[in-house]
């Protein structure tokens, strides 16, 4: 017998929620762009923006600009017809008023279960902001426009503390009476946990509150966004707002952090069987590319699948992309199937722990070509000092995101002397990066997805195998750098051979004079594999059968290096 799995529906408050509290203005274009691409992506419930003070709420100032253009004046118009719920969120009369001059269908309004925060966003009481719920819902409802309600706060005020649940379950009670049709319950501050999740809707729903009439709003503050919404849904809550790249947050609620990433949900939805309607792939281009756009970069995606989504290779196929999104088809790859697990991320740093028992270290300072700072080149020491003994992690692979694997150390910013008492030079704290990486007890492999230069060559050679993109080239930059490299060199190729000395000598003359690609590389033994593109890295680095072997020179290498 098939199992009936109910769905759910996300109330995607990216544009309103998400948007809110960014301090940069964000231009109109780039927030009707992402309305166009969250419905693209499949989300038929979207909150389009607020019509609030522009002086409490200066991001969204321009929200009549957003109503008012065309393309999201045409959906507007008709969201019944395209299968589209478009919420505003309208705290007063005015609101209500712009918002019916634009076409709204839907408004949502919104009181807090607790004084203070009402007070700080909404400037008057609990009561005061029912009086004005009442008012908004009796003239929208005669309109024939739908009301939303949120109540904020339901777990912990920012100012108040803890949340008596009576004025929660009061709260709510009223905005049925009135006419919502659903009422979100806001996790405004993030500190509610799958435990009070459960005990609240247990309490309301032992008051008569029919658990179908709410939606449950959860912040990440302390990570818990997810696991309340699976309580919540195993509650029996079947209606979740969230917000794409986990952005949002209320200004009038310090501390708190974003809302639960969209991401996120649908991930684990989608994973449990139970349909969401969103196209997942979609969805993590979409956070990615606004999280680009108001943050400057992906540095922050709510989570590290959607991170290592967006460094999958073939990520922009979406064929291929939705068949291994489903975990019936999944691609019989180690690295799809391993579970990711992030073990730090530093400043300009991203390192995970992959099921396969890869620990994966990523350069990603993409904007300066993955050029190392101190502080880069600290993390990765402390990271290789954490793993040394555990027994989980069987392989380190290095690599970068942008077109450089590494472009040698930041010389604007790291001085190669010891001139400041208290620091260690770049020079010292670099020949300590290599000389661990060499003594490492673990295979480490470098993936170069792109040009290595200077101490970024050095790095790639300091490793036991090379996996090297075609177009990818080294190149030895005449700086002061050189030395560091002239250093590893003497340091790290073995020199009992005269063979090897041989190739080191050829090899060092090639380096110094001019950018030599991977194929030159390989013919020189100095390259395990080449690889066409990302995925062919990536299937590269499965194959890749990298033991540490000790040789007489007392250094490791892996024995696929044929030097
Ligand atoms: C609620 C008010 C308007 C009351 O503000 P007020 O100061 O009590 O109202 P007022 O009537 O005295 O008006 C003050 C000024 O705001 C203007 N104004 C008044 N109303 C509007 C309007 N609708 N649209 C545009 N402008 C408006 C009004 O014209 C006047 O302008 P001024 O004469 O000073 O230039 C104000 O306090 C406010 O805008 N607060 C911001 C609330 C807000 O947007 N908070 C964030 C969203 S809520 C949230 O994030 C929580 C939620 C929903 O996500 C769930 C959760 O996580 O808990």
């Amino acid at each position: 017998m098939t199992r009936q799995i109910p769905e759910v529906r996300i109330v995607e408050v990216g544009p309103r929620d998400g948007l809110q509290s960014i301090q940069d203005t964000v231009p109109t274009e780039t927030k009707i762009e992402l309305i166009q691409r969250l419905r693209q992506a499949g989300l038929r419930s979207i909150e389009l923006t607020s019509v609030v003070s522009p002086r409490k709420i200066p991001q969204l100032a321009d929200c009549q600009e957003v109503l008012a253009n065309p393309a999201i004046k045409r959906l507007i118009e008709d969201p019944e017809k395209l299968g589209l719920q478009l919420p505003v969120l309208t705290p007063n009369l005015k609101g209500l008023e712009i918002a019916l001059s634009r076409g709204v269908k839907e408004v949502a309004v919104f009181i807090s279960a607790t004084e203070r925060f009402s007070q700080a966003n909404i400037n008057c009481s609990i009561e005061g902001g029912l009086e004005r719920a009442r008012a908004v819902a009796r003239k929208a409802i005669q309109a024939g426009v739908a009301v939303r309600g949120y109540v904020s706060c339901v777990f912990v005020d920012p100012y108040d503390g803890p949340t008596n649940p009576s004025s929660v379950l009061h709260c709510v009670q009223e905005l049925l009476q009135i006419g919502c049709y659903e009422v979100s319950l806001g996790d405004t501050t993030g500190a509610g946990t799958p435990a009070k999740v459960a005990t609240l809707l247990r309490y309301l729903e032992k008051n008569s509150i029919p658990l179908k009439r709410l939606a449950g709003h959860f912040h990440d503050t302390y990570g818990q966004a997810v696991a309340n919404v699976l309580q919540a849904y195993i509650c029996g809550i079947r209606v979740f707002d969230a917000s794409v790249g986990g952005l949002g947050g209320c200004p009038f609620a310090p501390g708190a952090k974003g809302n639960v990433s969209t991401e996120d949900v649908v991930l684990m939805f989608q994973n449990a069987g139970i349909q969401t309607g969103v196209n997942l792939t979609e969805l993590i281009a979409t956070g990615d590319w606004i999280n680009q756009q108001v943050r400057g970069s992906s540095d922050t995606l709510p989570s590290d699948y959607c991170i290592e989504m967006v460094d999958m290779p073939h990520y922009k196929q979406p064929q291929w992309r939705e068949k291994d999104l489903h975990l019936s088809s999944f691609r019989p790859m180690t690295y799809m199937k391993a579970s990711i697990r992030r073990v730090k991320h530093a400043d300009k740093i991203r390192i995970f722990q992959l099921g396969n028992g890869d620990l994966k270290i990523v350069l990603n300072r993409p904007n300066r070509e993955n050029m190392l700072t101190r502080s880069m080149i600290t993390a990765m020491i402390e990271c290789l000092k954490t793993c040394h003994n555990d027994s989980s992690i069987s392989r380190i692979v290095i690599t970068g995101t942008g077109p450089y694997f590494c472009a040698g150390v930041d010389t604007k910013r790291e001085s190669f002397e010891d001139n400041n008492p208290g620091t260690t030079a770049a020079h010292d704290l670099l020949i300590q990066l290599f000389g661990i990486i060499d003594q490492y007890p673990k295979s480490v492999i470098a993936c170069l997805n792109g040009h290595a230069c200077g101490a970024g060559v050095a790095l790639a050679f300091a490793c036991d195998e090379r996996i090297m993109m075609r177009t990818a080239t080294i190149n030895l930059n005449p700086t002061k750098e050189t030395n560091i490299l002239t250093d590893l060199v003497n340091r790290y190729f073995p020199s009992t051979a005269t063979k090897q000395d041989d190739k080191k000598e050829k090899w060092h003359r090639t380096l110094s004079s001019r950018p030599i690609n991977g194929p030159e590389l390989q013919l020189l033994g100095l390259v395990t594999e080449i690889a066409e593109n990302k995925k062919d890295m990536q299937m590269k680095l499965e194959n890749c059968l990298c033991v540490k072997d000790n040789i007489s020179s007392g250094r490791t290498f892996g024995s696929l290096t044929k030097l």
